[in-house]
């Protein structure tokens, strides 16, 4: 079919979440004539719904949570601590806004970019429209990342409830907010909601909190959870919601304890879906699996020569960083000859509960599983001494190292800094050094990370424990 088009590039880029902007401008900057589309905010999730609004009420939760506990560090507030919870969320907005204002200026500020502001859809392999243009290009970019799942809960189209987007709306207290899904969108809302002074409860269908995580590590999340009074209900799945007077009343089917649980506000944290539905991919030779992720090799080019897939929308990769990364490995290619691959990545992440979880490389089960001989050091918060100086002692770090090879597996660092002490075992990981390497390390006094070269000084046998 003829169709007229309005705008010839060498490069389209749909979507401006955390690879496509990047790479949009390294693209710019090399000569090429580059549109980039957007239907939403600028910023996309991470900006705008995700990591930067959630991590600044993290903050604010936790200025809270001291504020409660001054006494503790011999700092008196005489009166109560009380949360005006606009000024969180206009806290949030200005440093979210400010991400975002500043992503728009710059893209629409970039030599040889164009921005295009709406719904894009693939007309054929080469063709995109979006509004009335259509534009086409050698070479597409695919950055449309994902949103929460609704599931299909009987009575949910009867009952009010929140998402990770519209709880960035909400400027009130919940009396009693039910979550639904206890993995790391369900737990960084549940904390941060409890210290801002709403009743909590988590109503997670599996056997433990974030269940891909180690038991040992799930369980410790628990407890640090229920020590702030979260109320957290395992083996419950919700099969059903209802409208009450008092707000909703959810419906678990549970092995034991009661089989509804009773909020003012629900929020539904049970997952996100790729951005993948109405792009127009069955006008081309793209191909989805059957969760709709866009199928990538592992330079992140899709079945079709010539179209990548970068961030959430491809699955192989949940977090900004490997949005990023993803953007990393498809310029590397593409501009610099350097033959960048996902798989050279190592999985690494944090959960901002407080104290975070960083984690490095394989868990303890997944190496258990591979059967390969394993050591591990292991140490609580307890012992270590900066712990005890910020007197914030919960949780643990366990580093894990193969007995043959003496490379480092694997490490969890629940506790206070845990999301930055983690990256001296990473970086020692991807410089595919020996243990004893970072083993002899003088690290600086006093620090969590100080620790890390005890740890590996003190390795056993890694065996299964449940
Ligand atoms: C509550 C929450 C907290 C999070 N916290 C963290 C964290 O602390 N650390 C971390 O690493 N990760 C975190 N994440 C995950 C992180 O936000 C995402 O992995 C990250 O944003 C990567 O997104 P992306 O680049 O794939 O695309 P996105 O950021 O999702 O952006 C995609 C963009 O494409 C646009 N788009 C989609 N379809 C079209 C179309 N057809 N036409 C035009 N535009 C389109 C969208 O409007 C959007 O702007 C969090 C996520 C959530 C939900
Ligand atoms: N700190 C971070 O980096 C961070 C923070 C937030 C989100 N994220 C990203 O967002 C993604 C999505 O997070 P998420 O927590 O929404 O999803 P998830 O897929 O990690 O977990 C969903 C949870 O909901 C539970 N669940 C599903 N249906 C249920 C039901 N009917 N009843 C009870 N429980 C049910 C599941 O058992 C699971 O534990 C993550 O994969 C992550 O990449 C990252």
């Amino acid at each position: 079919m003829d169709r007229a088009v309005t705008g010839q590039y060498s490069a389209i880029v749909i979507g401006t979440g955390q690879a496509g902007p990047s790479l949009a401008a390294k693209l710019a900057g090399a000569g090429q004539k580059v549109a980039i589309i957007e239907r939403a905010k600028f910023g996309g999730t991470c900006v705008n719904t995700g990591c930067i609004p959630t991590k600044t009420l993290v903050a604010s939760a936790r200025a809270a949570y001291i504020a409660r506990r001054a006494a503790d560090f011999g700092v008196m507030i005489d009166g109560s601590i009380s949360v005006d919870m606009k000024r969180v969320k206009a806290r949030k907005d200005q440093v979210s806004g400010a991400s975002r204002t500043g992503l728009e200026h710059r893209l629409k500020n970039t030599p040889n970019c164009t921005v295009y502001e709406g719904h894009a859809r693939f007309l054929s392999d080469r063709e995109v429209q979006v509004g009335d243009a259509v534009l086409t290009a050698e070479r597409i970019y695919i950055n449309t990342g994902g949103r929460a799942t609704v599931p299909a809960i009987s009575g949910l189209d009867q009952v009010p409830y929140l998402t990770n987007s519209s709880m960035m709306d909400v400027d009130f207290l919940p009396p009693h907010l039910v979550i639904i899904g206890g993995s790391y969108i369900g737990l960084e809302f549940a904390q941060m909601y409890r210290r801002f002074g709403s009743k909590v409860t988590i109503v997670e269908r599996g056997a433990r909190l974030i269940a891909r995580e180690d038991p040992a590590v799930c369980d410790a999340i628990r407890t640090i959870l229920e020590n702030e009074q979260i109320e957290v209900r395992l083996n419950a799945d919700c099969i059903a919601v209802a409208k009450t007077a008092e707000g909703v009343e959810v419906r678990v089917n549970c092995g034991s304890g009661d089989n509804t649980v009773h909020g003012s506000h629900l929020l539904l944290a049970v997952g996100r879906q790729p951005n993948t539905d109405d792009l127009g991919l069955e006008n081309t030779g793209i191909r989805r699996n059957r969760r709709g992720y866009i199928e990538v090799d592992d330079q992140l080019q899709t079945s079709v020569p010539g179209v990548w897939a970068m961030g959430d929308c491809n699955g192989r990769g949940a977090f900004t960083h490997t949005s990023y990364n993803d953007f990393e490995i498809v310029a590397a290619n593409l501009l610099d000859h350097d033959p960048r691959r996902v798989s050279d990545r190592i999985t690494a992440y944090a959960l901002y509960i407080d104290p975070p979880l960083g984690r490095a490389g394989m868990t303890e089960s997944e190496i258990l599983s591979s059967g390969r001989p394993a050591l591990v050091g292991a140490r609580p918060m307890t012992r270590v001494g900066r712990a005890n100086e910020k007197g914030e002692t919960q949780g643990f770090m366990r580093v894990t190292v193969d007995a043959e090879t003496k490379m480092i597996l694997g490490a969890a660092i629940l506790g206070v800094e845990g999301d930055e002490a983690i990256h001296c075992i990473l970086d020692v990981m991807y410089a595919k050094a020996p243990y004893t390497v970072l083993q002899r390390a003088m690290h600086i006094h006093p620090t969590v990370s100080e620790l890390i070269p005890t740890v590996l000084g003190e390795l056993k046998p890694l065996e299964k424990t449940t």
